[in-house]
């Protein structure tokens, strides 16, 4: 059953976001779409169907001081970079915005999102809430998208399900959730990730329209 009670909305609330082509000539930044949401909502999983499915799309990939889990590669999940790299990239100004979440750094590199949009490809950032705030300062033409659980109790057991992190990390990204959701209004739209597919397909649709 679905219980989202953090949320007033109805998750499709696309709060007065004039889309990707529509209304008046396009800003570059038009084609750029942020992904947010708490850890374990499923941000992953859909950016990673998004691609195979759509494969004219763009992720960014970030910079993270977090240590790599079993299975991502430098370079693709992300770019693994210790605290000194990280201070570098923010001291030169190569990083479009930043965070700390969990106990890590996360940055986006601002040059190869500039280039994507000036290329006219469309580009997701998948980044956390912190980071959103800042797109939104610095590029507010972009398309903030708030993916959302379809309850508590799913999000706790979709983050324990995945086996990724110890407990004590798990309560720390639980804590950072209960911030995350509470900041819904904040985005342009809601997606609740219920179907990975029907997500995407809306996501798609947003992006596009
Ligand atoms: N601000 C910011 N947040 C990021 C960036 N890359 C990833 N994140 C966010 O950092 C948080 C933790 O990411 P990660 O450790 O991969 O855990 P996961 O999202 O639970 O798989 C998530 O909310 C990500 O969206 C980034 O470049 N900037
Ligand atoms: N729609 C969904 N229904 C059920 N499980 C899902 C769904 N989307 C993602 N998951 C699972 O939830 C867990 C967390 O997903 P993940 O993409 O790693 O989240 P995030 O990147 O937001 O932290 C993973 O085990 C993933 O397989």
């Amino acid at each position: 059953m679905t219980d989202r009670s953090w949320s007033d909305g109805d998750g499709t609330d696309l709060g007065g976001f004039v889309p990707p082509g529509g209304g008046s000539p396009d800003h570059a930044t038009r084609r750029l779409t942020v992904l947010s949401g708490p850890s374990g909502v499923g941000k992953s999983t859909v950016v990673a169907e998004l691609r195979r499915a759509h494969p004219e799309v763009w992720l960014s990939v970030s910079v993270t001081t977090r240590m790599p889990r079993p299975g991502e590669t430098h370079g693709v999940e992300y770019f693994f970079v210790d605290n000194d790299g990280f201070d570098r990239l923010i001291e030169s100004g190569e990083l479009l915005e930043w965070a700390e979440f969990a106990g890590n750094r996360y940055g986006t590199p601002r040059q190869a999102v500039l280039d994507k949009l000036a290329q006219g490809v469309p580009t997701v950032l998948e980044i956390d809430l912190q980071g959103a705030r800042q797109v939104r300062e610095s590029m507010p033409e972009a398309l903030l998208v708030f993916l959302a659980p379809p309850s508590w109790e799913e999000l706790e057991k979709r983050l324990r399900g995945r086996g990724t992190e110890p407990e004590d990390v798990i309560a720390r990204r639980l804590e950072a959730g209960r911030i995350e959701l509470a900041a819904e209004k904040e985005f342009d739209t809601t997606l609740v990730n219920t179907n990975v597919q029907d997500v995407c397909h809306r996501l798609i649709a947003l992006m596009t329209a």
